[in-house]
């Protein structure tokens, strides 16, 4: 995945990982944010209709091997899963096409994002972690993308594998005959949504959804639904904190399945950099100013971590 040579676009992605370094503190060999995470893989299938959308090979193929990581918001490696902090959860899926080709979902648990580029969202996280809690209640107050995603931070779930994720940012789908759609990601748990109430999150241990998913993989593998929600005319592709009337179109794509743990869980993470970025055959990335920067962030801060010496 190549870097980005546009100074304006460095110079925003340094001073984001500048923020979350201020923000979480340094921990070298660890993500920023999403620092806590483990690497599960298993199968992609993918349904009838995902030809419909798209004409990349493991929407043809009868089943393409995927590579999934499961994370805890934040910078911080050791958060306890039931901190409230640790919401949105979070799910980045690589598609292992051929050997060193492959195409990646990234998603959160929240069905919003505060900002609409990366200007705005460096605003947001200078807003929200000021000192003083008035402060922050009026940048909240005053901000409605702000509000809207704080608002939807709450729920946490009784297992990574009982959790809707939200790809938020368009994708532009294009099928073998060259029509070409926008459609944003949804991956759904065919076990459905589960989210705890106060008290029960309260009574968790600190690692309760990292063993939860050792449990439940001894018993069957984990299936993800991935589901695809079509904009049409007029619906604005290019701004993750817009969403789409409900009635829109959902097309699903296939299903994942996911049957083991990675046995180098640390070094994998390590070596792991998810790309917002498709590049493949068949989807595209739509002109919202979110991708090509959180491509530039993650490739920045991805090979920082490779190099980092081993914790
Ligand atoms: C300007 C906007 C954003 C910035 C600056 C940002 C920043 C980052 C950074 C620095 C990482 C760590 C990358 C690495 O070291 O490999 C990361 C990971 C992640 N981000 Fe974002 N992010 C943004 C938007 C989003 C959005 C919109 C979503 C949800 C749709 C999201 C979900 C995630 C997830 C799930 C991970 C963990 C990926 C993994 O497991 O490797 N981020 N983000």
């Amino acid at each position: 995945m190549p870097l980005t040579t546009d100074e304006k676009v460095l110079a925003l992605s340094e001073a984001l990982l500048k923020e979350f370094e201020t923000i979480f503190g340094l921990h070298p060999g660890f993500r920023p944010v999403h620092a806590k995470g483990t690497l599960l893989t298993g199968t992609f299938t993918p349904s009838k209709d995902a030809t419909w959308l798209t004409r990349a090979p493991h929407a043809t193929r009868e089943s393409t091997p995927v590579t999934v990581r499961f994370s805890d918001s934040t910078g911080i490696p050791l958060i306890p899963d039931n901190d409230p902090n640790a919401n949105p959860r979070g799910i980045a899926i690589r598609f292992n096409l051929a050997e060193h080709v492959h195409t990646d979902i990234i998603a959160h648990s929240a069905n919003a994002f505060p900002a609409s580029n990366g200007q705005e969202f460096l605003e947001f996280l200078k807003g929200v972690t000021q000192s003083d809690p008035a402060k922050v209640q009026e940048f909240v107050g005053s901000h409605p993308k702000a509000l809207a995603f704080v608002s939807v931070l709450g729920p946490t779930p009784s297992s990574f594998a009982r959790e809707n994720y939200f790809g938020l940012t368009a994708m532009k789908f294009i099928n073998k005959d060259g029509v070409s759609r926008y459609g944003r990601y949804t991956i759904a748990p065919e076990a459905g949504e589960d989210h705890l109430d106060p008290a029960a999150v309260a009574s968790k241990g600190p690692n309760y959804l990292f063993d939860e998913l050792a449990e439940r993989l001894a018993k069957g593998p984990i299936k993800l639904k991935v589901t695809v929600q079509v904009a049409e005319d007029g619906d604005n592709v290019n701004d993750a904190t817009v969403h789409w009337p409900a009635e829109r179109k959902v097309v699903e794509v296939g299903t994942i399945a996911l049957t083991e743990q990675v046995a180098d869980d640390a070094p994998e993470q390590k070596q792991i950099i998810f790309d917002p970025i498709p590049r493949v055959d068949g989807i595209e990335p739509s002109d919202d100013p979110l991708l090509e920067l959180r491509a530039a962030v993650y490739l920045i801060s991805g090979r920082r971590r490779r190099t980092a010496p081993a914790q």
